[in-house]
């Protein structure tokens, strides 16, 4: 059998606070889970218990206290707590697609560009995997109902669930075995989170392993295989 795409083995999570003394902030103490290939595991637990500190171990935004993430990659598994930086781009670029609730806007690129950008990487100087990029991001873009007159500008300055959409085009435009979702349907009108949430039962049909955080009961209702109670983890408070 297949390993887990993604397997937490005794994961603890602590924050050291220095500004206040070095208090520590105890998060998880032994967080055993694994998700995978075709798995859409929902996080439920109350808001502060750890959801987007889970997403955020696996992605390597925050590094473990302990334990060990073992991500199935191309060249084999690797373990995110002692992945090199180098290790680290390569897992992001090809493996594990992260969308949040927030666009890190790229100053001046146009909408399009950020979109087809994860494409284009791959496409290098070929002129006509550029342009293959470039169709699927406008293919994306309609989708997500992002109107033709925006496509040319930057983001900066669309609204919230505009920008939402560009991140959630930008991030899963290139199919990757691997999804972490915190709140993408979060500033999204009902038309657009049905949208989404057809784009994560595709990406879980295709066989993708996902990890979702999802406020909106019916969404997360829509899209589980399986659903993961974060309060389990959690440290005993002192
Ligand atoms: N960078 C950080 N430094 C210190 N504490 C942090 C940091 N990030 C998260 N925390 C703390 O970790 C705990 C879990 O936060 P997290 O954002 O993971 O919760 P959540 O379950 O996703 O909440 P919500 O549903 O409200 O988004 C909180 O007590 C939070 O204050």
């Amino acid at each position: 059998m297949a390993p887990p795409m993604l397997q937490l083995q005794g994961v603890a999570k602590r924050f050291t606070l220095h500004r206040q003394n070095s208090l520590e902030l105890p998060v998880f103490d032994d967080v055993d889970l694994s998700v995978s290939a075709g798995e859409c595991v929902v996080l439920d637990g109350a808001s502060g218990l750890g959801k987007s500190t889970l997403l955020k171990l696996v992605y390597a935004n925050y590094r473990a206290s302990a334990g060990r993430i073992t991500v199935q990659s191309p060249a084999g598994p690797i373990d995110v707590t002692q992945a090199t930086p180098r290790e680290m781009v390569s897992l992001r670029r090809d493996t594990i697609g992260y969308v949040s609730q927030f666009l890190r806007v790229i100053p001046r690129v146009p909408a399009l560009d950020v979109v087809a950008e994860p494409l284009a990487e791959d496409a290098g100087d070929d002129p006509a995997a550029i342009e293959a990029a470039r169709e699927e991001a406008r293919r994306w873009l309609a989708r997500l109902r992002i109107p033709e007159r925006l496509w040319h500008l930057p983001p900066a300055t669309f609204s919230g669930g505009e920008q939402q959409r560009i991140n959630i085009a930008r991030n899963m435009i290139k199919p990757k075995p691997l999804l972490l979702l915190d709140e993408p349907t979060a500033s999204l009108d009902a038309a657009n989170t049905d949208t989404v949430i057809s784009l994560i039962r595709e990406a879980t049909a295709r066989g993708a392993a996902t990890v979702g955080i999802f406020h909106d009961a019916e969404v997360g209702a829509a899209v589980a295989t399986r659903r993961v109670d974060v309060g389990a983890f959690r440290s005993s408070r002192p």
